[in-house]
């Protein structure tokens, strides 16, 4: 494969395409990586109650928006951000407290 180019290597729209479609994939890599911690994370909680930690979210929340500030980001991109994160969050919540629930509901109770 062609060695990326910078944005201002680009000279046509296609050559735009290939870098977004690159960054795409690697983007989706990153979230299926870090969906593998969160797969984790809930088979180390004791029972459906865990599976949401508030002060963690607004911690990781706080760590992305500030890093998208270092790297200069408009401010309603930084906001963009800080949502689209909270959105995924929040659905990992969701798939760890499913799990947590089938567990405890097989189990017969929460986990010692
Ligand atoms: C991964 C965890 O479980 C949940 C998911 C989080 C995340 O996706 O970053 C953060 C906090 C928790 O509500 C955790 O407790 O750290």
């Amino acid at each position: 494969m062609a060695d990326p180019k910078r944005p201002s290597e680009c000279t046509d729209m296609s050559e735009v395409r290939a870098e977004i479609d690159r960054i795409d994939a690697a983007l989706v890599d990153l979230i299926a990586e870090r969906f593998g911690y969160v797969e984790r994370a809930w088979q180390l909680k004791k029972d459906p109650s865990e599976a949401s930690v508030p002060w963690r979210i607004q911690q990781v929340i706080d760590k992305v928006k500030t890093q998208a500030r270092q790297r200069g980001l408009p401010a309603e991109m930084i906001e963009m951000v800080g949502a689209q994160w909270r959105n995924m969050i929040g659905w990992f919540v969701q798939y760890e407290e499913e799990k947590l629930r089938k567990l405890e509901a097989s189990s017969g109770g929460p986990r010692k």
